[in-house]
């Protein structure tokens, strides 16, 4: 079945965005839709280069504003090689972070500007947004528990970022909910994954319904 939509998952460190999209992909599996799965920074060769190089705990020297760049050029190479070639063949594309995480980090949490990181993605894919991002609310410090509890999840450079400014990226995406409420809806995240999965499989199907 062909869908043609960019849906993307957001939210803080160990919110279970990971954990809940591949459940979701499963489910979507099952009923023949046509889909993609993939993830930012990374999903292609030249993109996941340029995530070592943002996430690497070593690089403590590196720039702001050459992150807010960084991320800007590994969304351009993934998006015009990977996601809009997949939406053109009628792939439902499902995306584990996209632009709304540079809005967040970069330009609340970052203090770079919502507006100033906004212009840059823009010159990196034009206007683009996805038609629908979930958002996976909870306190920053219980996503950061989780994600320190399992030792095999690798720690980057931004999990290790204070908590106060987990707490600012978490007011960045409140503020991009009332920016953008038609596109941006949110779930709790803190609750048994499979409430999860079925608040989020609640706002996809009317997604997929609307669609038709
Ligand atoms: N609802 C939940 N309740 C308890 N634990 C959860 C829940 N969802 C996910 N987890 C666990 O929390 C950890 C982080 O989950 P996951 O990697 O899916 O989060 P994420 O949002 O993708 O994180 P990040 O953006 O930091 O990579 C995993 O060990 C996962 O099993
Ligand atoms: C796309 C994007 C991501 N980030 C941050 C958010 C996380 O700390 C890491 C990605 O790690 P994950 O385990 O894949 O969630 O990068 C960001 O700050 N800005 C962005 O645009």
């Amino acid at each position: 079945m062909k869908r043609n939509l960019f849906i993307t998952f957001e939210g803080p460190e160990g919110a279970g965005k990971t954990t809940i999209l591949t459940k979701i992909v499963e489910r979507l599996e099952q009923l023949k839709i046509d889909i993609m799965a993939t993830r930012e920074p990374g999903g292609i060769e030249i993109a996941e280069k340029i995530r070592e190089v943002i996430l690497n705990p070593e690089h403590t020297a590196m720039d702001e504003r050459t992150e807010a760049l960084l991320y800007a050029a590994a969304r351009s190479q993934h998006f015009f090689e990977k996601v809009e070639p997949a939406i053109q063949k009628g792939k439902l594309v499902l995306c584990d972070r996209f632009i709304d995480s540079s809005l967040a980090y970069q330009g609340y949490a970052r203090g770079i500007g919502i507006d100033e990181v906004l212009a840059i993605n823009e010159f990196a894919i034009g206007k683009r947004m996805p038609d629908l991002t979930i958002l996976f609310d909870l306190e920053p410090k219980v996503g950061l528990a989780r994600i320190h509890s399992h030792n095999d999840r690798e720690v980057n450079r931004l999990d290790v970022e204070s908590l106060s400014f987990h707490e600012k990226v978490r007011e960045g995406y409140q503020l991009l909910v009332k920016r953008y409420p038609n596109r941006i809806k949110v779930v709790n995240a803190d609750q048994p994954i499979d409430k999860v999965v079925e608040d989020v499989w609640h706002l996809l199907s009317e997604t997929l319904e609307e669609s038709k």
